[in-house]
């Protein structure tokens, strides 16, 4: 049995995440899990005939517990999105209590799962899941990520628009987190390579960077990115699943993680980052979650000054994250 279980499930995200989940054939059992709508939308996609089984669930009867009993992958784009002039910082006040309650029927329910955080701040929610596995015991910093993939998916496309190339076939790693400038684009090491010039590094960067603020302006109060944000979420969660249910060796996708998911503690990798505990970097996965976090080399200086100041205010962050549940009295 292969569940995955998306909590948030009938919202902007979460219904076009769970049609592509429900399209992805590794998957046996789809439980979606929403404060409203979700069995109506679990209805409708279990019309569609490919082998996952959709269930539905309120919270009332137990629904979270039911939701997610059994899981293998849960997926978390419950929380508000922004409207124009807001930060991912200022979901953080509504998103946190969210993300933390989430935790912990997770903690209690199926702490063996892998994790994947979509919402926002991510910079901050995901330490908050991780602080609040930790109370529990259940901490596994190999299974739990926050979702980046919308910045690597950026990043191709915005990239093939400059260069002709074909975006499917283009690779660009982004590191860091995931708001402004602690979203890092490592253009010299874009796939297949290409000379960029200075020009076009900074357009470049800044369209990735701020790529999430188009979005917001042009729906003009109706939310933030949802269908590119489904794909990427479907792409990670697929990479997930090649790596842990099929045994793919070699699958390497960026994502926001604990340094301790790394086979040597992040021992190599966090001197350079000014000794944080969680940054997006190349992940490779194996049946057990993160093998190995690939190492910050060889960056141009335009890269180490982005990295530079990203790091402020990414540590900033996650100590934001992390207080909001120590200090938290109930947990
Ligand atoms: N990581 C990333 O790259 C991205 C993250 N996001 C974030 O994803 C989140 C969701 O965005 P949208 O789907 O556009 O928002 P939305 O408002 O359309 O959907 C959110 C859903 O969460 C549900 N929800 C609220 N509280 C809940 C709870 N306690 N338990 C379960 N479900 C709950 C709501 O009922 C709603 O259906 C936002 O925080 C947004 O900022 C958005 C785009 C990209
Ligand atoms: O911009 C937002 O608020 C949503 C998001 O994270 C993105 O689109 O990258």
């Amino acid at each position: 049995m292969v569940k995955v279980v998306i909590l948030g499930a009938s919202g902007g995200i979460g219904q076009p995440l769970s049609l592509l989940l429900k399209l992805n054939e590794k998957v046996t059992d789809l439980a979606l899990y929403d404060i409203v709508n979700s069995p109506g939308v679990a209805a409708d996609l279990s019309h569609i005939n490919t082998p996952a089984k959709v269930t539905g669930y309120l919270p009332p009867n137990d629904g979270l517990k039911n939701a997610l009993t059994g899981a293998h992958t849960i997926i978390i784009p419950a929380g508000i999105p922004r409207k124009p002039n807001m930060t991912r910082d200022d979901l953080f006040k509504t998103n946190a209590g969210i993300v933390r309650d989430l935790a912990i029927g997770i903690s209690q329910h199926a702490p063996n799962a892998f994790i994947l955080v979509i919402s926002n701040p991510v910079n901050s929610t995901v330490p908050i899941v991780a602080e609040v596995l930790k109370k529990h015991n259940v901490f596994n910093p190999k299974k739990l990520f926050g979702v980046t993939t919308l910045d690597v998916v950026r990043a191709s496309t915005f990239v093939g628009e400059v260069t002709g190339h074909d975006s499917r076939d283009i690779r660009v790693p982004v590191v860091g987190g995931h708001s402004g400038i602690t979203i890092i684009p490592l253009l010299s090491k874009a796939s297949p390579p290409h000379s960029f010039s200075q020009a076009q590094i900074d357009a470049l960067t800044n369209r990735i960077q701020y790529g999430g603020d188009e979005v917001v302006k042009a729906k003009e109060g109706a939310g933030s990115a949802t269908l590119s944000m489904a794909q990427a979420g479907a792409r990670f969660a697929n990479a997930i699943l090649n790596a842990s249910v099929k045994g793919e060796a070699g699958i390497i996708e960026q994502s926001y993680v604990h340094l301790d998911a790394d086979e040597d503690g992040g021992k190599q990798l966090k001197p350079k980052i000014d000794g944080l505990d969680y940054f997006s970097s190349s992940v490779e996965l194996g049946i057990n979650g993160v093998t190995k976090i690939h190492q910050l080399e060889d960056l141009t200086p335009h890269e180490e000054s982005l990295l530079k100041a990203a790091i402020p205010e990414l540590r900033g962050n996650i100590n934001k994250g992390i207080a909001f549940i120590r200090e938290d009295p109930k947990l």
